[in-house]
């Protein structure tokens, strides 16, 4: 069994509004893809790493060139994150086996490590219904719905990050029977809809998603920093 990472980079960055793909935009001098990749292609884990873009991209060139190695560049990157993840699977159709794992990462999470890729592949490698890295609620939930607010409890609340990962067959099924794609933001909601229950492993707040422009000094202060503790 192999582990490949499928990283979808075909997304516009409306929230961070940057004029430009905020996966290309520089973090500590670097572009946030180039850090997010290097996280798979410095663990000694991960066969290949395969990056989502979209077809007119005229970025990724650039950044991940054509001799880098163990990095493929796909320009299929669909209308939506699930349509780009499952673009992808269909065109690696014949280079990924039905029970190697995928851990599909979120170009948008440059913090990642080596270290928790090996965390989540030690704790949810095995798991029929995969795994995901995922941090528990520490604050007090708020709901509100109309005019009413109220509290929910936290026991049990976890927020998803990526790595999401699951055996390669799973996750094509997932991704092409899910009833409503556009209504499904992660690839573990996919599969709970199978009724399966991926893992929940803990990650950790320096794989935040950049996704405003306050996030990437934030996203700069964890780079800065070597351990994952
Ligand atoms: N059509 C899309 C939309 C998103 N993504 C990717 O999915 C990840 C998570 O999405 P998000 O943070 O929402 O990125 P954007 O869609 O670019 O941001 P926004 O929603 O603010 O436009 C990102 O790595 C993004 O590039 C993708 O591959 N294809
Ligand atoms: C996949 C994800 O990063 C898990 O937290 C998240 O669901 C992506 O959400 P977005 O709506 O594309 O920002």
């Amino acid at each position: 069994m192999n582990y490949f990472a499928l990283i979808p980079a075909a997304g516009v960055g409306a929230r961070m509004a940057a004029g430009y793909p905020k996966q290309y935009l520089p973090l500590l001098g670097k572009p946030m893809l180039r850090h997010t990749v290097e996280a798979f292609l410095r663990s000694p884990l991960v066969a290949h790493t395969y990056v989502v873009v979209s077809a007119d991209d005229g970025y990724a060139d650039d950044v991940l060139p054509a001799d880098l190695d163990g990095v493929t560049v796909l320009r299929c990157g669909g209308a939506t994150r699930m349509e780009s993840i499952r673009n992808g699977l269909r065109l690696l159709a014949s280079r990924i086996g039905a029970e190697d794992r995928v851990l599909v990462h979120d170009a948008a999470r440059p913090g990642l490590t080596p270290e928790l890729i090996e965390k989540l592949v030690a704790e949810a490698g095995a798991e029929p219904a995969g795994g995901l890295l995922a941090l528990p609620v520490v604050d007090t939930v708020k709901s509100k719905r109309g005019g009413t607010v109220t509290t929910t409890p936290r026991d049990g609340l976890w927020l998803a990050q990526t790595p999401q990962m699951f055996p390669s067959a799973l996750l094509r099924r997932a991704l092409e029977e899910a009833p409503d794609p556009d209504a499904i933001t992660d690839d573990a909601s996919a599969v709970e809809l199978l009724g399966l229950s991926p893992r929940l492993v803990e990650g950790h707040p320096r794989n935040l998603k950049v996704t405003l422009p306050a996030d990437i000094r934030i996203a700069e202060m964890y780079l800065s920093m070597e351990s994952t503790q």
